[in-house]
């Protein structure tokens, strides 16, 4: 419809074209384009746009059941995260009212019909960020009658420059102060010069600069009646300003805008085909009901603008709006306004100043409610397809635990842990840490070379896969290993994390040497177990086949390790390569539990297509309050820093009982350093709530269907006895896919709370140091450095250092014992680090050992086998906070095993590694004490329960 034609329309909102002046609606709403509301705007009342806004889609996609069926059908498809599904669904709203506003578009030759989609609101200050997201949507809207809406911030101005050189068409929004719409009218002619320069079309560019207005009278006008209401002096000069200032300044911008329009610099552009960048009056709703409802628009009327209206003011206006060229009436008046507010002290300058970033933190605001709303619909649409988080927490820990994730929210960190920002944790080397983050979808990109290998392993009949590396490299696949168990078809997967000369030859019994792959696998390639384990099991394998083995090993290590250039040398048969942007503990997701799983004959796809929910559950676009993974590190974060709940106790169902030992590594080694973290307490058979400290966090990850009867009895007890329980609820199996990446993202978030570096492991290094040591020097003398125990009884000797000696004293083993485990006062743990076979029978013991110390002394209590733990928890033990109390417990070796090529045998390198570990712990000032066994190990063992039963 034409001009011409709307002569003498008694619609006021038609009539606006003779002025002309654009109607645009500030609304957009899946439902009113459907059901045919926006194109009978455009019909009858002259509609020429559309504007939508972060807060306008929350209000539509936050409620009710429009969008329901497009996630169901885009989640069954794909997975998403809340940011991305929120894009699909709003890029489908732009789509659907461009194609309804084309007409428009068609008939004013390009002038008008537009609907703008704004970029992210949290890149409201970030140049370059806003820059790639613009160019992205507006491929991904694909529409030539798109907006991109970017504010008009100081980051911002560049960005539009920017985009409208690459021939976007920009709404330019937040606008408050005549400075930044300058500066906003400058960007977009330099924009446009940069792209005639290069040659390119400038005379299908479309921009608008969204004048924001009735927000600056709701700040003045407040001002006005609070001065008034304390007695200005000035009350009446400033009650007539009431209602003024928004419009004054509207008025302003508009001259600006006409002078700007006679300038030589605009003619050149115009002969080159340019449109004007029109003024478009945004923030057009009357706020305060003391002013007419159609003030923003009756005010603002002149040619070569745009007004984008609310609903309720846009049928206002068609009911009883009476236009007329407002815009350039009393010009004069215009300014007075403004110099008097000037005059005044209200300092427009400033209110335009914090309008700008409250504006952008009210978008932010409501573009995580809408984002948590998508979330909350996402979540309820993938059901049990995702593992389910409860926490059932005590009221003080569970409001500071609500403060603690309003803050994340506040700050954007959990954008900034995506964007690799290291100041989320202590601003070292964290960034380079972090690539754990998209290993997920790179191993999904890559899982044709695993599915190939898996392929390949199956046919060539092997009929075991032996693993060998320790801490990172054996912890997640022995996850897989004991979860999945063997697969049809496909080689059994065992792991071998020890250095005891037993447990290898154990090991070594249970397998086919002739059909066994072997798997060395270590990020650094230098740790000593998994080398020397190789160099055994290389010959152990030659003497079996009685040739190379060559084809029977690959490798799993880092590029350019001496690993990998042992492997080639020693003719692998496949070297897979892990990322060195990942720590051994963040990589089971890559190919260190990858390539194990493809050997084992686990389903890749379904294992890492679980993951992948996990992924983007924990996205940056996913707010605090629905991000379920950084919850659980807020609440282990909070928990130990503040409550001194620092000992997490881990429950898992029988099925996945293994990955209890996973998470004991990722906690214990990434959080326990500085004399902070968290300490991890596995496999310790729930009591009632009578037998615990104040010092626990219960986290039960339960598999739905398989629960056990006892947990869950315990688990209920304890919460409703009031201690903290975290409840993970895993569906089926492959779900501990998604529960390692939940995991781990909330151990990196439990790090920034604790305001720690959880990428590094210095203590462990520490331990390693000694060992290396020990071993060189056994390889020089042909003996291991002498040392004296301090006290002796029976198979018992005790060893310590000057400190520790004193304090427990040199009576009897039951006496030494005694002053030793009474050192434990509460909310300490006390740790079993055993050095021997892990089998049945032993774990049987040290469980039955640590209940006991548990009961007697009412503390946590760990128990684990060296040197497996050194490790893993090995780091807290000594890096951690010094509240352990720690038995080492060593014994003669029924039988020794020589490591090739060595002086040292295995059970050297395991007494060195005792040694080494307990020396750090000494230097550390820790209560530990070393009983060695001497004689057969099961009469020892005994006969140490039945000591300690007596000093306990
Ligand atoms: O910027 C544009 C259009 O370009 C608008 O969508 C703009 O965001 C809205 O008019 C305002 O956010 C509405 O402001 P208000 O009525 O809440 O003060
Ligand atoms: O947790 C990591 C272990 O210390 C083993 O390290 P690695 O994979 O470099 O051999």
């Amino acid at each position: 419809m034409d001009a011409e034609q709307n002569k003498g329309s008694t619609n006021p909102l038609k009539a606006l074209e003779r002025f002309g002046q654009s109607p645009w609606l500030d609304f957009i709403q899946r439902s009113y384009t459907a059901d045919g509301s926006l194109r009978k705007l455009v019909d009858e009342d002259g509609l020429k746009g559309v504007t939508s806004n972060p807060a306008i889609f929350e209000k539509a996609m936050g409620y009710g059941t429009d969008y329901d069926a497009q996630m169901k059908e885009l989640l069954a498809r794909e997975t998403l995260s809340a940011g991305e599904l929120y894009e699909k669904l709003a890029v489908t709203d732009i789509q659907d009212a461009t194609k309804v506003l084309h007409p428009v578009y068609v008939a004013t030759k390009g002038v008008d019909g537009y609907v703008s989609l704004e970029v992210s609101p949290y890149l409201a200050f970030d140049t370059e960020g806003t820059i790639h997201e613009a160019l992205r949507l507006w491929k991904e809207v694909d529409r030539e009658n798109l907006m991109i809406k970017i504010p008009g911030t100081r980051e911002g101005a560049p960005a539009v420059q920017a985009a409208i050189a690459e021939g976007v068409n920009v709404n330019v929004t937040l606008l408050f102060s005549l400075d930044a719409y300058k500066a906003v009218l400058e960007a977009y002619m330099a924009g446009l010069e940069t792209r005639h320069a290069k040659g390119e079309d400038i005379s299908k560019i479309a921009s608008v600069a969204s004048f924001f207005v009735s927000r600056i009278d709701g700040k003045i006008d407040g001002e006005i009646d609070a001065r008034v209401a304390a007695g200005d002096k000035d009350a009446a000069a400033l009650k007539a300003l009431r209602g003024k200032v928004a419009i004054a300044n509207a008025k302003l911008a508009y001259q600006h805008y006409l002078d700007v329009m006679k300038t030589e610099r605009w003619a050149k552009l115009k002969a080159a085909g340019a449109r004007p960048q029109r003024l478009l009056w945004a923030s057009t709703g009357t706020k305060d009901k003391a002013f007419s409802d159609v003030l923003y628009v009756e005010e603002l009327i002149g040619p070569e603008t745009v007004n984008t209206i609310p609903p309720a003011t846009f049928d206002a206006f068609r009911d009883h709006g009476t236009p007329r060229e407002s815009l350039t009436e009393d010009v004069a008046g215009a300014r007075h306004v403004i110099d008097e507010q000037a005059r005044l002290g209200l300092d427009l300058g400033a209110v335009t100043e914090k309008l700008v970033v409250e504006g952008c933190a009210a978008f932010v605001d409501a573009f995580d409610k809408l984002l948590g709303a998508v979330a909350a619909k996402q979540k309820a649409i993938l059901g049990d397809k995702l593992i389910a988080q409860e926490a059932r927490l005590p009221g003080e820990l569970k409001a500071a635990v609500e403060a603690a994730i309003e803050d994340w929210r506040k700050e954007g960190k959990l954008r900034r842990l995506w964007a690799r920002d290291a100041s989320v944790w202590t601003g070292n080397g964290e960034a380079k840490w972090l690539d754990w983050l998209d290993v997920v979808e790179d191993r999904l990109a890559h899982i044709a070379e695993l599915e190939n290998f898996s392929r390949e392993v199956k046919e060539r009949g092997f009929t075991d896969v032996l693993l060998l590396g320790m801490g990172g490299s054996s912890l997640g696949p022995e996850v897989l290993a004991e979860t999945f168990g063997r697969q049809p078809g496909f080689p059994r997967l065992r792991v071998l994390d020890s250095t005891d000369p037993q447990e290898i030859a154990t090991f070594e019994k249970a397998i086919n040497l002739k059909t066994t792959l072997f798997v060395v696998s270590s990020k650094s390639g230098a740790t000593l177990e998994p080398n020397i384990l190789k160099a055994h099991f290389r010959v152990a394998a030659e003497k079996a086949l009685g040739h190379a083995p060559d084809g029977h090993f690959v490798t799993v290590t880092d590029p350019g390790s001496q690993m990998e250039e042992v492997a080639r040398k020693c003719s692998f048969w496949k070297i897979f390569h892990g990322l060195g942007g990942i720590g051994g503990r963040f990589s089971v997701l890559s190919n260190f539990g990858m390539v194990p799983a493809a050997a084992a004959g686990i389903d890749l796809r379904k294992l890492l297509g679980s993951a992948l929910y996990a992924v983007k559950e924990s996205a940056a676009s996913v707010p605090p309050a629905e991000n379920a993974a950084l919850q659980l590190g807020v609440i282990l974060g909070v928990a130990a820093k503040t409550f001194g709940r620092d000992k997490v106790t881990f429950v898992t169902s029988p099925a996945i009982r293994d990955l209890g030992a996973w998470l004991e590594q990722l906690l214990a080694e990434s959080t326990g350093k500085r004399g902070r973290g968290l300490i991890p307490i596995d496999d310790e058979t729930l009591g009632g709530p009578g037998v615990y400290g104040k010092d626990r966090v219960f986290a039960y990850v339960r598999l739905k269907g398989a629960e056990d009867a006892a947990q869950e009895a315990a688990i209920e007890a304890l919460r409703a006895a009031g201690e903290p329980v975290v409840t993970i609820t895993l569906t089926d199996t492959y779900q501990v896919a998604q529960a390692f990446f939940h995991w781990e993202f909330a151990t990196a978030v439990a790090g920034s709370i604790l305001e720690i570096d959880p990428f590094d492991q210095p203590d462990v290094e520490a331990s390693k140091v000694e060992t290396r040591k020990l071993t060189a020097a056994f390889n020089e003398t042909g003996s291991l450095p002498p040392e004296a125990p301090f006290a002796k009884d029976g198979v018992f000797s005790f060893y310590a250092d000057d400190a520790n000696a004193k304090a427990v004293g040199d009576g009897d083993a039951v006496s030494i014992l005694k002053a030793h485990f009474h050192r434990a006062k509460a909310g300490d743990y006390v740790a079993l680090l055993a050095y021997i076979e892990r089998d049945k029978t032993s774990r049987s013991w040290i469980q039955a050992l640590r209940l006991k110390l548990r009961d007697a002394l009412h503390v946590a209590t760990a128990a684990e086998f060296g040197p497996r733990f050194l490790h893993s928890t090995g780091q807290a033990y000594k890096g951690g906070p010094a509240s352990g109390v720690f038995l080492q417990v060593t014994a003669d070796d029924a039988a020794d095993l020589p490591v090739p090529d060595e002086k040292f045998t295995f059970g050297i390198v395991k007494a060195a590694q005792a040694r080494g570990d307990f020396d750090v712990l000494s230097e550390r000032g820790r209560r530990a004490l070393r009983v060695h066994i001497s004689g057969p190990l099961e009469a020892g063992l005994k006969a140490l329960s039945e000591a300690i039963g007596k000093a306990v």
